[in-house]
């Protein structure tokens, strides 16, 4: 798959579920047309948080990035796999797999249990990983809230990272802290990074202070939504792209205060998509049927559904 600039949305998918738990990999064709066809997403992010991708087994994860990148030939523009692992082995052997698949760009996030203690310790280890996928671009994948790793601004980290690592893209940036996230773009600008923004509740904010393009778990089924806030940014329709997050946020602040995991996402995503996502593997948890029609009823009364 070719591996060109990232722009606009991206979908951090689900990874569909039978319900003894198995990973169910036949509906992941239909769920590139949903993407396609529905939801105006042409690019998709693997493996990731939303997908579990940290409590599937490696021969799960391999088989996932297999068959993604399969059904997206001829219809998605690109296939960015999560290879990020406690184990710097495992992260190396699933970005070699990436690049023997032909992934258009791998993404990494730092390992969590034995922490990096110091932003040269997240570079090394982000160095090795990369270096198992010399040609393929990489993202760093940033999201201090669920690694705990709140220490290490990504404007430090960025400082001369091309020469560590020759394959560096950009960041995919999920934190709401705008201030490091716009001196991130305003100053690593001549070097034609990318940065992606991942707190899709207040894109349009990082929009404003340069985001290249955004992947979260709610482009999967407000895809549209938020594509049409984008185009009228970019018209410079401000006003309506103002009303359009507000209007999501409305969905967003009702989610947020109420629960919003990854057993939410696959269960709107079953509904809005009418493809069985299936639960989360434990320890996540499956909503309630109760809680699901409460959302559902919302989504439909804004018009996200
Ligand atoms: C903590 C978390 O799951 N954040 C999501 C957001 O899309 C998030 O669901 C959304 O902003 C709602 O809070 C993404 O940043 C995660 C993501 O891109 C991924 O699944 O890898």
């Amino acid at each position: 798959m070719e591996s060109s600039k990232i722009r606009g949305l991206v979908a951090a998918t689900v990874t569909p579920m039978k319900e003894n738990g198995e990973i169910n990999l036949s509906v992941i064709g239909k769920y590139v047309d949903y993407l396609l066809n529905v939801q105006g997403v042409r690019i998709v992010f693997v493996n990731g948080t939303t997908a579990e991708g940290l409590s599937l087994t490696t021969e799960e994860r391999k088989q996932l990035a297999e068959e993604w990148v399969k059904q997206a030939v001829g219809k998605l523009d690109q296939v960015i796999v999560h290879v990020g692992s406690l184990c710097l082995k495992e992260a190396q052997e699933l970005a070699a797999h990436a690049a023997e698949i032909k992934a258009g760009a791998i993404s990494v996030v730092a390992p969590s249990f034995l922490k990096p203690p110091n932003k040269d310790a997240l570079i090394s280890f982000l160095r090795e990983v990369a270096a198992a996928a010399p040609s393929v671009p990489f993202y760093y994948y940033h999201i201090p809230k669920l690694t705990g790793i709140t220490t290490i601004r990504m404007e430090d980290l960025l400082v001369g990272i091309k020469s560590k690592i020759p394959t560096f893209q950009g960041v995919k940036f999920s934190d709401t802290d705008l201030l490091d996230f716009g001196q991130c773009v305003h100053k690593y600008e001549s070097e034609k990074f990318t940065f992606l923004y991942g707190v899709d509740e207040q894109l349009l904010g990082a929009l404003a202070m340069g985001a290249h393009g955004a992947i979260g778990s709610t482009y999967n089924y407000i895809g549209k939504t938020t594509n049409d806030m984008l185009a009228a940014f970019k018209s410079k329709d401000f006003e309506k792209a103002r009303k359009i997050q507000c209007l999501m946020q409305e969905f967003f602040s009702y989610v947020i205060s109420h629960g919003f995991m990854v057993g939410e996402t696959k269960a709107i995503m079953s509904v809005a998509s009418n493809i069985p996502m299936g639960p989360p593997r434990l320890p996540l948890q499956e909503t309630s049927n109760e809680y699901l029609t409460q959302i559902i009823v919302l989504m439909k009364s804004l018009g996200l559904l």
